[in-house]
């Protein structure tokens, strides 16, 4: 018998073999049933380090029902969700209040935008960066020592976020004057100022122009490539979660139909199905929205 050693081989050296990413969210069985509706039922969906996942769905399907379970603002009856942080630490979310599970590195946007509209948009983005500080917002109206370079800090971070999310010319308008595309970005700003891992994002799409989404679009990808955040992202609109989306997490009536690379779940006869069956079906591209 010859052997042959590598050695004697020609060529490169064979690439040693790449680690798969580690999963930075992990859902498994979450069920949630309010009264005898099953809004959620055995979902599982695993959100990867440096990834941006996408979770689509008809009307009702339980998109933000997840989010919801996901923050602490709903408990369901049945499942896991494990967030593993930046050590390997590994935090069971179930139970936890939604202000535990922000300290863990969890944001979030909502479908339905909730900013301090009397506030200017430096002013909502500070005070979210002020409740990440050790001494908190109170600490900085108590006038603490510690708590005025915490102030200083926030508030150029604050500052740094406008600029990320294009508001830098907009710091001192009410929240309420802006458009309802910036409105969105603030969000996100605030969002980001409490220093997140994961950032999950509500339908960021909802309302705005063509060129919005494009811009959107972009600066989804800045957050998760330059400041190496994980995005988990409901959205309707299917070109742009084609655009930025690694994976997609189909949700219809509850349940998870399909999963996988855009290009892949938008030809699944089940994901076809269940747009067909409702009037969500977009006819100007024959696929969902
Ligand atoms: N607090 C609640 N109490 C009772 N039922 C609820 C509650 N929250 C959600 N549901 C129900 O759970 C189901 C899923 O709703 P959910 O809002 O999660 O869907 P969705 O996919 O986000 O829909 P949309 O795309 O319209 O926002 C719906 O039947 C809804 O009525």
């Amino acid at each position: 018998m010859t052997t042959t050693t590598l050695a004697a081989r020609p060529g490169p050296a064979p690439a040693p073999a790449r680690s798969a990413p580690a999963p930075v969210l992990q859902v498994s069985g979450v069920t949630l049933r309010f009264g005898g509706l099953v809004s959620l039922c055995d979902v599982d969906l695993t959100v990867c380090r440096g990834e941006i996942h996408a979770v689509i769905g008809p009307n009702g399907a339980g998109k933000t029902s997840l989010f919801n379970s996901l923050t602490g603002a709903y408990a369901p009856q049945e499942g896991r969700v494990l967030l593993r942080t930046d050590g390997g630490t590994e935090h069971s979310l179930l139970g936890r209040k939604p202000h535990h599970i922000n300290r863990l590195g969890v944001a979030r946007t909502f479908q339905n935008i909730r900013l301090f509209a009397a506030l200017t948009a430096l002013e909502n983005v500070k005070v979210a960066a002020e409740s990440a500080t050790r001494s908190g917002p109170l600490g900085i109206v108590l006038g603490l020592p510690r708590a005025k370079a915490e102030e200083r800090a926030a508030e150029a971070r604050a500052q740094e976020l406008l600029a990320l999310v294009g508001l830098d010319g907009r710091s001192e308008e009410r929240a309420d004057s802006l458009s309802y595309g910036d409105q969105r970005r603030l969000e996100i700003a605030r969002a980001l100022a409490t220093g997140p891992r994961l950032l999950l994002l509500d339908e960021p799409a909802a309302g705005t122009n063509p060129t919005e989404k494009r811009e959107l679009a972009a600066l989804i990808r800045r957050i998760n490539r330059e400041l190496d955040i994980s995005v988990l992202l409901i959205e309707h609109d299917m070109p742009l979660v084609t655009s930025v989306a690694d994976r997609v997490t189909v949700l219809n009536f509850g349940r998870v139909i399909a999963s996988g690379p855009p290009s892949e779940v938008q030809r699944d006869p089940a994901v076809v199905e269940a747009y067909l069956g409702t009037s969500e079906t977009d006819s100007r591209q024959g696929e969902p929205r």
